[in-house]
């Protein structure tokens, strides 16, 4: 099993690393120097949420979980389907859109 844990980056402790045996037969022991995880650095995106009035509708965007052959089944429910946020600051609180703050840095 791979679950991922975050390390914040401000954290300074020590890093932990849960494990759970799902065998109900056979015991699983760890001799120093086993590996047992892996570290994977990633980059964080910083985001400023900017509200919008509406979201652009994206061309050729179906629902949640079109991709996945369902798309007939919502088809009509809600008449709308998930868009892309492309900004935008003209009023209203019903959308956000997320650009990156990357430039400000
Ligand atoms: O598998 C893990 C997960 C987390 N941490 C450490 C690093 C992380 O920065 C800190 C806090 O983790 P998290 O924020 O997930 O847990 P929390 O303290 O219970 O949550 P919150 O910060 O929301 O209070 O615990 C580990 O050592 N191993």
């Amino acid at each position: 099993m791979n679950a991922p844990g975050t390390v914040d980056a401000g954290y300074r402790g020590e890093i932990k690393v849960i494990v759970v045996n799902l065998d109900p037969r056979e015991t699983v022991r760890f001799e120093r120097f086993d590996r047992i995880a892996q570290l994977v650095v990633q980059q964080v995106e910083r985001v400023r949420f900017v509200s919008v009035a509406e979201l652009p509708l994206g061309p050729g965007r179906g629902g949640f979980g079109s991709t996945g052959g369902h798309a007939a089944v919502d088809e009509g429910k809600s008449g709308t389907s998930v868009q892309a946020a492309t900004g935008g600051t003209a009023g209203g609180n019903r959308y956000a859109s997320v650009v990156s703050d990357r430039e400000g840095q």
